[in-house]
């Protein structure tokens, strides 16, 4: 995983290189002012007489040195995260831009909005952070050890069997709570998921009054977090407390005081170099505790990493490289097999039929029959499994993905207004349209007369989700988008309830302004509205079973009939309050 890391990291791998190393002559640094130090000690020791000057130079030079250095490997360890940080959220934008649309669909915003916002930032705080850490854990220990080896080899070799010992149990602490730090990872994600679903199912969760049971779950999440946090401090605690008495320097000192004394003893120890070790080593076992703080960045940014990888090995919706053009906005669907997963069964079967150019196709179904799928196949939210959908003769995997969306326009049940004006709301992705068009648009997609009641007008800003606007206000909004963008094959989910019939009115005349002239599919849920359509196709367990008109259909008496017949008799129910069966 560690590996991982470093492949993630590789754009800005030079720079972090160069981080370390100034890191490294930071602490190289340090190391000789506390050398330089001891000199003097010594200096002063056999001459008290004479000022070490050259040598306090040297110390006092190494400090400024050894601040500057530390300074600019931060500075470089920082750059480095920022620019890493834009380099992923480009990398990952531009790839979302190429996966399939019911890739990113199925993710959900939410999901992915995280993986671009907070893990990027995870990278980013270990690349700042880490860098140094590593410069001071590794480079520091090795110095001093030279330093000491060269000063006393006895004294040296006592130092690193406390530190050994120090190691040791750092490493035993935590090799220990990689199971549970993966316990602690995944619940703290639990928590935020939950935190998440609380806030944003409110509105629906408050109507049915179940808020209970969602904040249960955010309860329970809180819990299991509590519970995974003690059970570590438990399993870990007293290791990890006794490390970090070990790095303490007591314990070096202690041993380094209690061999010196018996080596001068001895007499096989200088006592000045004696004084320098005891200096100089006090720092070796510190020098360990980056090292702890380290295993734990690194075990913080595995999970991001692996998100983020997890995205970037998302394959791409193949491209052409030798784009063909449509010659008419039919669309064809010629024996489609499609299945979501690899191993997953079928969800449509031998798929063919075909919406001529301008005409109206309706589209029906029990729930889960496959009437989505088939319309999202269209603009290749996913591509077919076998078989082929051509739009004007064209199969869909020979257009350019820009004459593609040029082609093809969709209307969904929740629209999705961007923060902006309503302006800008209508006129998206064509930003050359003037205020007269917008506002033709507007007005033949009946919605017009409301935006002029709203404190701005055309200028009213729209909230998130365009909070403020009602279900269908928000509808006639996107359709006015539609009609200005004037796509020649249109899919259409037809709104499933409405309670207003003014709305219902004017969102019919709105659609039937959008529809003009176009190729429609429209998914239809309520056959009451579809008795005009040039055809029906009738959808059951992703098989296409009936093809035909309304009357057609009837007289065969068939799945559409029963359908037909079914709806009839829930708005009698509706009406009367009874169930004729
Ligand atoms: N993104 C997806 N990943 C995996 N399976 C899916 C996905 N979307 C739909 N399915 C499955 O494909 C089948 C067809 O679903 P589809 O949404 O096309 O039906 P539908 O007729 O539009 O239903 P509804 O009227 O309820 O929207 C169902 O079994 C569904 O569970």
């Amino acid at each position: 995983m560690v590996s991982a890391m470093w492949s993630i990291l590789n754009p800005v791998k030079k720079q972090i290189y160069l981080a370390i190393f100034l890191a490294g002559l930071a602490v190289f640094a340090n190391l000789l002012v506390l050398a330089s130090l001891a000199w003097s000690v010594q200096a002063l020791l056999s001459h008290p007489e004479q000022m070490p000057y050259a040598l306090l130079s040297i110390a006092l030079l190494s400090t400024v040195c050894a601040y500057v250095l530390r300074i600019t490997a931060f500075n470089q360890s920082h750059y480095a995260s920022f620019r890493l940080e834009n380099h992923l959220r480009k990398q990952l934008a531009e790839h979302l831009a190429k996966v399939p649309l019911g890739y990113v669909e199925n993710m959900g915003s939410g999901s992915l909005a995280k993986i671009l916002m907070q893990d990027v930032k995870a990278l980013h705080i270990f690349v700042a952070d880490s860098t140094p850490l590593y410069a001071r854990a590794y480079v520091s220990p090795v110095l001093t050890f030279m330093l000491l080896w060269w000063l006393d080899w006895r004294l040296s070799l006592a130092t690193v069997a406390v530190l050994c010992l120090g190691l040791w149990l750092v490493f035993n602490a935590f090799s220990s709570s990689q199971a549970l730090m993966q316990q602690y990872n995944q619940a703290s994600e639990n928590v935020s998921k939950a935190v998440v679903e609380y806030v944003q199912a409110m509105p629906v969760v408050r109507s049915f009054s179940t808020a209970e049971k969602s904040f249960e779950r955010y309860q329970h999440a809180l819990n299991r977090y509590k519970q995974v946090v003690l059970h570590w401090y438990r399993r870990t605690g007293i290791l990890a407390r006794l490390a970090q008495l070990i790095v303490s320097p007591l314990p070096t000192l202690t041993t380094l005081l209690w061999l010196g004394v018996w080596l001068l003893n001895q007499e096989s120890l200088n006592l000045h170099h004696y004084l320098m070790v005891l200096l100089i080593s006090a720092g070796m076992t510190e020098s360990l505790l980056p090292l702890s703080s380290l295993k734990h960045l690194i075990g913080k940014t595995e999970m991001s990493v692996k998100r983020i990888q997890e995205v970037l090995a998302e394959p791409i919706l193949p491209m052409t490289t030798q784009p063909k053009y449509p010659q008419d906005n039919s669309v064809v669907f010629d024996q489609v097999d499609f299945r979501y997963q690899q191993h997953s069964p079928l969800v449509l079967q031998q798929v063919s039929f075909t919406l001529k150019p301008n005409g109206i196709t309706a589209i029906v179904g029990a729930s889960g029959a496959g009437k989505s799928t088939v319309a999202k196949l269209i603009p290749r939210f996913w591509d077919v499994t076998s078989g082929s959908i051509r739009i004007g003769g064209v199969d869909v995997r020979h257009l350019s993905q820009e004459t593609l969306m040029q082609q093809v326009a969709f209307v969904l049940q929740d629209n999705f207004l961007f923060s902006g004006s309503i302006a800008d709301n209508i006129r998206l992705g064509m930003p050359n349209v003037s205020e007269q068009e917008i506002m033709q648009a507007a007005k033949a997609a009946q919605a017009h007369s409301f935006i002029m009641q709203l404190p701005q007008a055309y200028a009213t800003p729209v909230g998130e989700r365009g909070a403020f606007l009602s279900g269908g206000q928000r509808q006639r909004i996107t359709i006015a988008r539609a009609i200005l963008q004037n796509k020649p094959i249109l899919i259409l989910d037809e709104a499933t309830a409405f309670t207003d019939p003014n709305n219902e009115i004017a969102l019919a005349q709105a659609l039937s302004a959008l529809i003009k002239g176009k190729t429609v599919l429209m998914i239809a849920h309520r056959l009451n509205s579809i008795c005009t359509a040039d055809q029906i196709l009738v959808f059951e367990k992703g098989y296409l079973k009936e093809q035909g008109q309304h009357q057609d259909l009837l007289a065969q008496h068939g799945i559409y009939a029963h359908l037909w017949q079914q709806q009839q008799q829930v708005e009698n129910w509706l009406i009367t309050g009874e169930n004729h069966g």
